[in-house]
């Protein structure tokens, strides 16, 4: 249907919209004060502005004797040291990948460092060993996520599961989603996914160069189908924008640091006319979003059951199910996992598959052992799921291992919280620490993976009598209790894609005016998920 041998040549040099980065300003300056709010803060009176800098004065204060007490208290794991008062806030990354700076103090403190920042302590863990031992083997104790005043309790996320605190009414929702996104349960997917798959396929025969958003409709496509019954339009699409919206204030809002109340919580209490409270403001905007993209979709869902219009999905079904129990459960359950679902599992495959063009545009070697891999199996016809059962496609396996180990889409994965104090090597780690498995550093671990900024699918192609190295995915979808629950949808949305590209398309690099190729950078942007920064690319049969 679209064979290899047209001779089609396409120069696409595109650089990949990434969630802002956040300067050292947006953190100082991000108690949510606007200049707006400063000149309020010199009209409105010394009398105000009086005892919000005493209320500051106390809380720092306070603060600062915690940081220096912790740190003579106990025996805390090595890391850079703090300054009274502000911690390690003067250290944290942010402008950059906050992978490159733990790993350099990975280098220099060992696989688990302490900071503090603002009297919250963080620990991070850059070893298999470390997150082994305490993500997975003591999970129980360490499967909370910090506190998040801002987004949580100001913005309206408390409905977010995968930032919700460890809890009963977070199981609940994890075995909701569960139920339906297990292994054994994504199958029923597959109509979907060959469906969204073969509209990439004409997407990319129609407009090659666009192909970024055309795996992103894709993504779209998937999830918005298998949650909701919900056909994504090829342009202009409301669900994509709702979602487009109310990642505006939480990408903000996750960052640690962004936000000044989320280390002094008692300033949620402010008034919004308050001056300084500029954030309570942001917060009540941001919030219409939030619900929005939560309540919209599974009202308009709830109308067309109503009508006999629905199709099976996600929500239709599970509402099917609470209709039949008695009493009903929660009907709002269904509505936060149903939200979730479309942002934890749609830029996440993006930015997987965006990496894949990226190494397949470096290593054409790679690329035609690939290939000739679904040559061999499928023929002369387009791919679909029941290829796997014909074969287990190893090289195709091994390089997708390799593409999660090369530059894993969520290097930092999201941070945990220890509920109870604890020891580990020695060292004391206070209840209520940030912990973070640093899945970069350990997907890098030279001892493992030699040459590790190398793309080898071969690593991971067991040869007779040699042991074969830890499977990235084993941490590149998170840890213990918290592990990604989309992670079988995701690998096989990424399989689908993959092997139906190979099999109609040639990815090369671009030429430039002067007829020489354009070698891509490898450049990934900072932030909960990570992405490719440019990629050029070419797509011409010629070079086979
Ligand atoms: C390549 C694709 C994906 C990657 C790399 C990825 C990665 C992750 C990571 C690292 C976490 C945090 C785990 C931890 O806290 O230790 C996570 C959580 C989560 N993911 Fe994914 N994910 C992907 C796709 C998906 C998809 C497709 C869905 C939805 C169908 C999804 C839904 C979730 C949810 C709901 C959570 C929160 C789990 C919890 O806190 O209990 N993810 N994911």
């Amino acid at each position: 249907m679209y064979p290899r041998d047209q001779n089609i040549l396409f120069m696409l040099p595109f650089s990949v919209p990434f969630p802002p980065t956040y300067t050292p300003d947006h953190l100082f300056y991000s108690p949510g004060l606007s200049h707006k709010d400063l000149h309020l803060l010199t009209s409105s009176g010394v009398a105000l502005m009086f005892s919000s800098a005493l209320f500051t004065a106390f809380g720092l204060l306070a603060l600062g004797i915690a940081f220096k007490r912790r740190r003579m208290r106990a025996r805390l794991p090595p890391g850079p040291p703090g300054l009274f008062l502000l911690g390690n806030l003067r250290d944290m990354p942010h402008d950059k990948p906050h992978w490159l700076t733990y790993e350099a103090w990975a280098e220099k403190f060992g696989d688990i460092v302490y900071v503090e920042v603002l009297g919250r302590s963080m620990v991070i863990l850059n070893s298999l060993a470390a997150v082994t031992e305490l993500l997975e083997k003591r999970s129980a104790s360490y499967s909370d996520r910090p506190p998040m005043p801002m987004a949580n309790d100001l913005m309206g996320w408390h409905w977010d599961m995968v930032h919700m605190r460890y809890s009963n009414w977070w199981r609940i929702h994890r075995k909701t989603f569960h139920q339906s996104f297990q292994s054994r349960a994504v199958p029923a997917y597959y109509p979907i996914q060959m469906k969204a798959t073969r509209t990439l396929l004409q997407q990319l025969s129609i407009n090659p160069t666009g192909f970024v958003d055309h795996i992103r409709h894709h993504a779209g496509n998937v999830i918005l189908n298998v949650v909701y019954g919900y056909e994504l339009q090829s342009e202009n699409d409301p669900y994509v924008h709702l979602a487009h919206e109310a990642m505006k204030g939480l990408n903000q809002a996750v960052h640690p640091g962004s936000f000044f109340v989320d280390f002094l919580p008692a300033l949620r209490y402010l008034p919004s006319w308050f001056p300084g409270a500029g954030f309570k403001r942001k917060a009540k905007i941001w919030a219409k979003s939030s619900l929005a993209l939560r309540d919209i979709p599974f009202e308009n869902l709830k109308t067309s059951i109503a009508a006999g219009t629905a199709i099976p999905s996600f929500v239709a079904d599970n509402l099917e199910k609470l209709r039949k129990q008695t009493p009903p459960a929660d009907e709002e359950i269904i509505k936060n996992c149903a939200g979730i679902a479309y942002l934890a599992g749609s830029d996440t495959t993006v930015s997987l598959i965006l990496v894949w063009v990226l190494a397949m545009t470096l290593n054409p070697e790679v690329q035609a052992r690939a290939r000739a891999e679904v040559d061999a199996v499928i023929g002369d016809r387009l791919p679909d799921f029941s290829d796997r059962e014909r074969s287990s496609f190893p090289y195709i396996q091994a390089m997708l291992q390799e593409t999660m180990r090369w530059a894993p889409v969520t290097p930092l994965a999201i941070p945990h919280m220890n509920m109870v104090d604890d020891e580990y090597n020695g060292y004391h780690i206070p209840a209520g620490t940030t912990v973070i498995g640093n899945i970069h550093a350990i997907l890098h671990d030279a001892t493992m993976f030699p040459e590790p900024h190398e793309f080898k699918p071969e690593r991971f192609l067991s040869q007779d009598g040699e042991k074969s190295p830890l499977r990235p995915e084993a941490v590149a979808f998170g840890f213990g209790r918290r592990i990604c629950p989309g992670r079988d949808l995701a690998l096989n949305s990424a399989w689908i894609v993959i092997v139906s590209i190979l099999k109609t398309y040639i990815i090369d690099k671009a030429v430039d005016s002067n007829g020489n190729y354009i070698v891509p950078k490898v450049e990934f942007s900072p932030g909960t998920v990570s992405w490719v920064q440019s990629i050029t690319l070419l797509y011409n049969n010629d070079n086979v």
